[in-house]
């Protein structure tokens, strides 16, 4: 155990509740909590006992629970006192435990110093935020397996096989004399294109885990006045946004959490694409296209009466988002009785889809006919990827980003290999192997971690 101060925080959320905790860790926890519960605390039993104040006034009673180091969530001496959930109560306690020499805790400095004691790696440490903040119970299972450990293995197995190369990579230099072939190239260039596809895979896992962190992350677009308001208020059900029938109303984004059947989705109304418009108007469409090249999923949203000119309006602006969902809106302002619950399909096929897009969904945002196969779609792109019994784990930003530096430098690594440039191949080995180590926290620089943890929640 090292020698750093005693920290202490309300590690239950605030305001009333029927229990409240004070979590303590540190070389003093134990003397903090054994001098407010008046009485010795043995570990892992759970004590009944007053919490006294200096002056030997009773400040609530409850339980203390002290876990010795290095087997607590920590690392260190740990103890916890569970009173009543009241602001007044716990503010008292955490004070008194002040008082006695901690000090209170920075957000997510019990989880850093899990991490710091070895009890958790980074990616995990992660995870435990990410199962707090979950918004839904796939989320939260996702969030579970990424604290069990999944994502970090995965890592670790790779980061094996990175150093198996590089350490075969490095004798071979000692041998510069002899080409390669003689050296086991064959061979190492078999395993380099292993973990090539190794890292394919778990790249592919990791932007799945992305998705299941912050949700599908889905941007309505569409020319002006074809109704992208209206579907953002059908969604939330709640009048969110302005909607009215002038052309550009919406200029800034318009970001809206909703949830389908449990199935938590972040939506964003965007300015209506066209050419010209005042500078505010310009203004929304430069931040609509900004925003669309972080979207998961473009919903492009036409008039269904004449969907072919807004069409050509938003083409470039979708292209390159992953997905799309069309929509013909308004479709009870259609000629024919069409029953807007009947698949868009025998409509003509005018509009420009790119890839594998399925046929446009026919609804009307006005009169919510429509909506329910929307629901099912929107369901569907935001589940099928996470579906249970796949392992799903959540991941970061962080993560994905120093996965494509380690794929980045592995196919520079494959290159220089194919030249027999051993020196520049062991080089980007190195930083392919770095990029998986900052992952898991194995490689780290101070700042990283401080940014990290700062964004956690206290107590935690
Ligand atoms: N009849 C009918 N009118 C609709 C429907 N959806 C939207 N509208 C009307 O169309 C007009 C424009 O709707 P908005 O939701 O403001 O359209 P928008 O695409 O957000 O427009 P901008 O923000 O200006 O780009 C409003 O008068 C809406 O009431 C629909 O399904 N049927
Ligand atoms: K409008
Ligand atoms: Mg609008």
């Amino acid at each position: 155990m090292t020698d750093r101060d005693t920290i202490a925080a309300i590690a239950t959320a605030p305001g009333a509740g029927g229990v409240g905790i004070v979590r303590l860790s540190g070389g003093h926890a134990r003397a903090i909590g054994e001098a407010i519960a008046r009485r010795t605390l043995r570990p892992r039993h759970a004590h009944h006992a007053r919490f006294h104040d200096a002056d030997g006034s009773t400040l609530d009673d409850g339980i203390a629970l002290y876990f010795a180091g290095p087997a607590s969530y920590t690392g260190e001496d740990v103890v916890e006192l569970q009173g009543h959930g009241g602001v007044a109560v716990m503010q008292a306690l955490l004070a008194r435990c002040c008082a006695l020499g901690a000090r209170i805790a920075r957000p997510g400095e019990f989880s850093e110093r899990a991490f710091l004691e070895g009890r958790l790696d980074l990616a995990q440490a992660e995870a435990v935020a990410d199962l707090i903040a979950a918004g839904d119970a796939r989320a939260a299972r996702a969030a579970r397996r990424a604290l069990d450990g999944e994502f970090s293995r995965r890592v670790d197995a790779l980061a094996a096989d990175l150093l198996a190369i590089r350490v075969h990579v490095e004798a071979a230099i000692d041998f510069a004399d002899e080409p390669l072939d003689t050296l086991g190239g064959d061979a190492l260039r078999k395993r380099l294109a292993a973990a090539v596809d190794a890292l394919d895979a778990l790249l592919v896992a990791a932007r799945r885990g992305r998705r299941l962190r912050d949700g599908l992350h889905a941007v309505i677009v569409g020319p002006p006045n074809a109704g992208k308001s209206s579907l953002l208020n059908a969604l939330a059900g709640s009048d969110r946004a302005i909607v009215t029938d002038i052309a550009g109303t919406t200029r800034d984004l318009l970001h809206e959490v909703v949830r389908i059947d449990g199935v938590e989705l972040s939506l964003v109304d965007t300015a209506g694409l066209r050419e010209g418009g005042d500078t505010i108007e310009r203004e929304g469409m430069r931040r609509a296209h900004e925003e669309l090249a972080r979207a998961d999923l473009a919903i492009v949203v036409l008039d269904a009466r004449d969907p072919v000119a807004g069409c050509e309006a938003v083409a470039d602006a979708i292209a390159a988002v992953p997905q799309r969902l069309w929509i013909l809106n308004k479709a009870d302002l259609l000629a024919s009785a069409t029953d807007p619950d009947a698949s868009a399909s025998s409509l003509p096929a005018a509009i420009p889809r790119f890839g594998d897009d399925r046929p446009p969904l026919l609804l009307s945002a006005l009169s919510g006919a429509g909506l329910d196969g929307l629901h099912a779609r929107l369901k569907a792109l935001a589940g099928d990827e996470s579906a249970e019994g796949t392992g799903a784990f959540t991941a970061r930003s962080r993560h994905v980003d120093a996965l494509e530096r380690a794929a980045a430098e592995l196919a520079d690594a494959g290159g220089h290999l194919a030249h027999e440039s051993l020196d520049l191949a062991a080089e980007a080995l190195r930083s392919a192997h770095d990029a998986l180590g900052e992952i898991t926290g194995r490689v780290h620089a101070d700042d990283l971690l401080g940014h990290i943890f700062s964004s956690f929640c206290i107590g935690k």
